[in-house]
């Protein structure tokens, strides 16, 4: 399609969704802003955008598109300043990225209630604990879920689908839902398990001072669990703030479910422990494993590896003579519940799969997948 996208915020889903689109519409005029300069400027000459613009509103007067990709607590304040506008455009489409969907969605239905502007809230459910224009990829959303969440849903058809044609490139699973529906699904399986990664963290950190060997044995399954506790925080905590009312009903649910644990774990029983963690197996074992959920899966290759300095450099030569690109490595300093002593992470199961076939054709060393 041709035609003049506006992206405001040029991070990593910005950026992301910018690639996207070009990808798939390479004749349409696609124009960043960023409140930080360095990164439109950066944004630019990584060919994420065509240029950029240092007054959005001037830009989007004649939008056919606006994403709207910043932390959830500015999109309101853009939103606001976009309403100011008189479009030029007989349609324009305005979309945002944000995590929580409620309070956006509803105050764009009140700055945009008719006429030739649209506003279609959107969630694409994949990203990384990395942010800015750097890490951006047009393939980062491929497979995931990518939730919208229109105010009318029969009167936003023809909009729904110009929007899901502009976004075609990310080649996500588009779902819709109410904005209600979506803060409750990503309150409970992205927003509160960042505060429970955090809260494990915290506990680690101080049970550390008293004893300094918490640290060295977190190497291995702790580290992996708390993983999204390294996430940018302003982001975690616009999020919060955003999604307070499901956050607070989850942590008052989840401090009843510790309050029983604590109270069978005192009175020794054993048939109520064993069921807990019974029915939570039987659950996350049923689990979907292809699918890309909102916390993203690991890509992960153990290698059965001695352990003697320059394997690092000798397993990657491989890869990188086949042109495959790893996304972390480490060695593994405890073997408990891994068969490999080395780590190679990977973007997707394509990336894994090519690096499992080099690793063959290359060495003996054996490889598994945990
Ligand atoms: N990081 C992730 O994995 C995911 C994030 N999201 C959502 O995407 C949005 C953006 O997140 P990221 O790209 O990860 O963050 P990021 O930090 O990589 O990028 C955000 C960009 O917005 C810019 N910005 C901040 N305020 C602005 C304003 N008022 N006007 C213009 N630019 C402004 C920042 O300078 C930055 O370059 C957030 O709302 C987040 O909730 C959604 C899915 C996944
Ligand atoms: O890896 C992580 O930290 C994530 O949890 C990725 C993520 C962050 C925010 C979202 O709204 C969706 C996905």
């Amino acid at each position: 399609m041709k035609g003049k996208v506006l992206v405001i915020g040029l991070g990593l889903i910005g950026g992301s969704i910018a690639l996207a689109i070009k990808k798939e519409h390479p004749h349409a005029a696609i124009i960043g802003y960023d409140i930080n300069e360095q990164q439109a400027k950066l944004a630019k000459s990584l060919k994420v955008v065509d240029d950029y613009s240092d007054n959005y509103i001037h830009v989007a007067k004649n939008a056919d598109l606006i994403v709207i990709s910043v932390p959830v607590m500015q999109a309101t304040e853009v939103l606001k300043r976009l309403s100011s506008i008189t479009f030029e455009r007989s349609q324009v489409l305005i979309t945002d990225v944000g995590s929580t969907k409620k309070k956006i969605t509803e105050l764009a239905a009140t700055l945009f209630p008719h006429g030739n502007v649209n506003f279609i809230g959107g969630h694409p459910m994949a990203g990384s604990h990395k942010s800015g224009v750097i890490a951006a990829k047009s393939h980062l959303f491929e497979n995931a879920f990518y939730v919208l969440t229109p105010s009318k849903v029969e009167e936003n058809q023809k909009e729904m689908a110009l929007l899901k044609m502009w976004l075609g490139g990310t080649k996500a699973n588009f779902v819709t839902m109410t904005a209600d529906e979506h803060d409750m699904a990503a309150g409970v399986i992205s927003h509160f398990p960042h505060i429970v990664a955090a809260g494990l963290v915290h506990q680690a950190e101080e049970k550390q001072q008293l004893n300094p060997f918490v640290t060295r044995l977190a190497a291995g399954g702790f580290r992996d669990i708390t993983r999204i506790a390294s996430s940018n925080p302003t982001m975690w905590k616009d999020i919060l703030l955003h999604n307070k009312e499901t956050l607070i009903q989850l942590l008052n649910q989840w401090m009843e479910q510790m309050e029983t644990v604590k109270q069978k774990l005192s009175e020794n029983n054993e048939e109520y422990l064993y069921y807990y963690f019974h029915k939570a197996k039987q659950f996350r074992d049923d689990l979907p494993v292809k699918a890309k959920g909102a916390i993203p899966s690991f890509y992960d290759l153990y290698v059965d590896v001695p352990d003697y300095p320059g394997i690092i450099s000798e397993i990657t030569s491989y890869l990188a003579k086949e042109n495959i690109s790893i996304t972390n490595i480490r060695i593994m300093e405890t073997r408990e519940e891994i068969y490999g002593v080395l780590r190679l992470s990977f973007q997707s199961e394509a990336d894994r799969q090519a690096a499992e076939d080099c690793l063959k054709k290359y060495t003996m060393y054996e490889t598994y997948i945990v």
